[in-house]
């Protein structure tokens, strides 16, 4: 007969967990609703007392206003930090110095810095390419202020290079660059998480490699995400959720569930931390970050920047 595990392994989470980092991304609302909930949202996550909120751009850098707007408030509710994601895409050398003086001057200090992705027809719209690769951005941010420098990773490989190996020496230029760390693409399998930092290790990548776990708030959704992204999807995470879309609270708990397992194999395999994409909700990230033993519960009485 197959067992399942004897361990506790809850109360083990609760204790090795609490050492962690914790993060939460959201994206720029779309509607006056979707921001007031955004608020609501981010007031809290805060309650996990995260590392820092990061905020996500398009990938043309067409909402790098939003997005600036959207840390700002953020910031201003909760006291947290906040991280920008900012794209080489979309912008020249120039402005891309200008607008580091304009987030340094607002008090930003932490950044994600992307290359972005050029529409099809970017170069009959004259839309600029300040650097063709992410480590161009890293050393330029970094040579105009003393930011804390995140850059993205693939674990399961970026869809557009010609193998694992030459990807991780791509992000090794990006630490090489000056990147302080890289936040990784989602994975629904752990262990391939568990390899990609190994390899790395073995390519002399010595810095933090943060997983990051998505929250299957609709899992036709994320789904189509994932095969865009070039994330594999296990047939059995297929057929958890096979069925439940009728049923709005056994898809949330399901979710919870796969959210909460995904954490604990990822700090098995070794995570120096968990960076939520939260899709702009907070009962599933909360709950995870309370099972890493965040002894959530100070927002009672707490008010919150939307009610005012
Ligand atoms: N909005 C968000 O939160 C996130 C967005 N992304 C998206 O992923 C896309 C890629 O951005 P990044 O990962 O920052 O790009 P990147 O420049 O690091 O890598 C992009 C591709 O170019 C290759 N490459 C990187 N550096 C190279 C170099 N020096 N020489 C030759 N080839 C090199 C890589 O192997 C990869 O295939 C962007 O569209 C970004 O928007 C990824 C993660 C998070
Ligand atoms: N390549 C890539 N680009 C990204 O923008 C990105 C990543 N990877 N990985 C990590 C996070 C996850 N992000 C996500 C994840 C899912 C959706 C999503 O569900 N998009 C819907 C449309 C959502 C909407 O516009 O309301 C979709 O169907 O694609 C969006 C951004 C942003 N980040």
């Amino acid at each position: 007969m197959a067992a399942l595990t004897t361990e506790p392994v809850l109360a083990e989470m609760f204790r090795t967990g609490a050492k962690l980092p914790v993060s939460f991304e959201v994206f720029p609302p779309k509607s006056e609703n979707a921001r007031a909930s955004l608020h609501y949202t981010a007031t809290r996550l805060a309650d996990a007392d995260p590392g820092f909120f990061s905020v996500t751009s398009s990938p043309d850098g067409s909402s790098r206003e939003r997005t600036l707007a959207v840390a700002r408030e953020l910031a201003a509710c909760t006291e947290t930090p906040v991280k920008i994601h900012f794209t080489a895409s979309g912008h020249t050398r120039e402005q891309i110095d200008a607008h580091a003086d304009r987030m340094w001057a607002d008090g930003i200090r932490h950044v994600l810095a992307l290359r972005g992705d050029r529409p099809a027809d970017a170069d009959r719209r004259g839309i600029p390419q300040a650097y063709e690769h992410a480590d161009g951005l890293v050393a330029a941010l970094k040579a105009r202020h003393d930011f804390d420098v995140s850059v993205a990773a693939y674990p399961e490989k970026h869809p557009e290079a010609p193998s694992l190996d030459a990807d991780i020496e791509h992000l090794k230029a990006k630490f090489d660059a000056g990147a302080d760390r890289a936040i990784c693409q989602f994975v629904f399998d752990a262990e391939s998480y568990g390899r990609f930092r190994e390899r790395a290790e073995r390519h002399g990548i010595d810095k933090p490699l943060v997983p990051g776990v998505i929250v299957p708030t609709n899992w036709r959704r994320i789904r189509r995400f994932a095969v865009k992204a070039g994330a594999s999807v296990p047939d059995w995470l297929d057929e958890l959720f096979d069925g439940v879309e009728d049923e709005p609270e056994i898809a949330q708990l399901t979710a919870m569930a796969t959210v909460q397992q995904q954490v604990r194999r990822l700090i098995a395999y070794g995570a120096p931390a968990i960076h939520f994409y939260t899709m702009n909700t907070w009962q599933i990230p909360l709950a995870a970050g309370h099972l890493m033993g965040r002894h959530v519960g100070d927002f009672l009485g707490k008010t919150w920047c939307g009610a005012a």
